[in-house]
């Protein structure tokens, strides 16, 4: 059930007027529902109740600490993939045994903070990472936990540039090596070998690549136990898609259902990294009309938003759902919906019927993940303000970057 609806012709966050959230905020705005991120998360959470589970956000899809409080308190564990990520999740309450620390290039800062913070795992992603852990946990007389990040070389049949799971991909290793390399790491003196992972693309919409992902790995973890290497846990990543336009992606509940049917009686422990799933559909960005542009060939509707604020459309070619705040009778006209920077691929949207007026606000839907986060000053464009709704409450979660501050860690040359 979206949480975004309209009540005589105007948009709503939860109970709240987005046309309200707007005059009080401005455009371009980020606004997400915390009710939608919870009734996510739950959704995971339910489906895992009794057996043992570790539900780490993927931090990257959004990092606001607000997003990241809201599911600390849940009871979220957090996949992380770089130092900042984990001082956010730090900062806004998450715990530290409760996080898994996933990239294929981590540093030696990287490793010994993990290691001094005590994070529930390393997902190692190559055999000479498995050798700087080894050296820094023995420097610092810790012993690591890690988990084998392995690349099933799976098709996720998902756009190319969010595919991970083949074997030409830069990450994980080779499943074809994995049963060596686990039996190099179980020789390493300061690692704890826990589980085994995998994560092999994003907006996944049918179950079969994650089947066949699991059924790789599980081949896997039992001629592990016949060499004396015990798996704990079984780490399948994120990857769950969610609905961007008529895309009929399986919910949580199907997915995990069908991961548990498949674990039989091994004595697993279950971790899941879902992203987009708990938040792209928890977010939209409002953005107003700054001018309608007609020529003899295209019509243009210029707003304030681009793709430095969203840049999923000009980067993947992605389709997000763009509608108007308050909804207008009469004639719809064909429109290219564009920024104002300076690039042909800074669109948001292409050929959506619309009828609008400038001034009017629109919004993107879906727009929860992978938005804010991959947002830059392109242009010397000040990042949007983000804002969470609760009920019929709104509150601010980031102010909008100021200009002054743009430049503000420049320096001019000496005279
Ligand atoms: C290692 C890892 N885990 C989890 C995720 C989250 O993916 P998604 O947002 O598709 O759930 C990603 C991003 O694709 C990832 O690289
Ligand atoms: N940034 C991508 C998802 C990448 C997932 C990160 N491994 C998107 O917007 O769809």
């Amino acid at each position: 059930m979206s949480v975004f609806t309209y009540q005589n012709d105007q948009l709503y966050a939860e109970q709240v007027a987005v046309t309200d959230i707007a005059k009080q905020f401005g455009t371009p705005t980020y606004v997400y529902s915390k009710q939608h991120i919870e009734q996510q998360f739950k959704s995971y959470q339910n489906a895992l109740q009794g057996t043992s589970h570790l539900i780490c956000y993927a931090v990257k899809a959004n990092s606001n600490i607000a997003v990241l409080n809201v599911l600390a308190k849940l009871g979220a564990g957090f996949d992380i993939v770089s130092l900042g990520e984990l001082e956010r999740v730090l900062a806004a309450g998450g715990q530290a045994d409760k996080i898994v620390f996933s990239g294929v290039g981590k540093t030696v800062d990287d490793i010994q903070t993990a290691l001094q913070v005590g994070v529930h795992c390393f997902n190692v992603e190559s055999t000479n990472e498995l050798d700087r852990i080894q050296k820094i946990a023995a420097e610092m007389g810790k012993i690591a936990p890690i988990s084998l990040r392995i690349n099933p070389d799976v098709d996720a049949q998902t756009h190319p540039y969010i595919s991970t799971g083949l074997k030409e991909n830069k990450f994980g290793i080779d499943i074809a090596e994995a049963e060596s390399v686990y039996e190099y790491a179980a020789t390493l003196t300061n690692l704890k070998i826990k589980g085994i992972d995998c994560h092999i693309g994003s907006q996944l919409t049918t179950l079969s690549p994650f089947l066949d992902a699991l059924d790789r790995l599980l081949l896997l973890t039992d001629k592990l136990a016949s060499k004396g290497i015990t798996i704990e846990h079984l780490d399948l990543g994120g990857g769950l898609g969610v609905r961007y336009n008529d895309e009929q992606p399986p919910l949580a509940q199907n997915y995990i259902q069908a991961v548990r049917e498949r674990l039989t009686d091994r004595n697993l422990a279950l971790v899941f990294e879902p992203g987009r799933y708990i938040i792209a559909n928890a977010g939209i960005l409002i953005t107003q009309v700054e001018y309608l542009k007609h020529t003899t060939h295209k019509n243009f509707a210029i707003v304030d938003a681009a793709m430095n604020d969203l840049i999923r459309p000009a980067l993947y070619d992605a389709w997000m759902d763009i509608q108007p705040v308050i909804q207008k009778q009469g004639q719809a006209t064909s429109y290219d919906i564009v920024g104002p920077v300076c690039e042909t691929s800074d669109f948001l949207g292409k050929d959506r019927s619309l009828n609008i007026a400038e001034g009017d606000l629109l919004v993107v839907c879906s727009a929860g993940a992978y938005g804010f986060v991959m947002s830059s000053n392109y242009n010397t464009r000040g990042r949007a303000a983000e804002v969470m709704v609760d009920g019929d409450k709104v509150y601010p979660v980031r102010k909008r970057e100021t200009l002054a501050s743009l430049y503000a860690d420049e320096y001019l040359l000496p005279t």
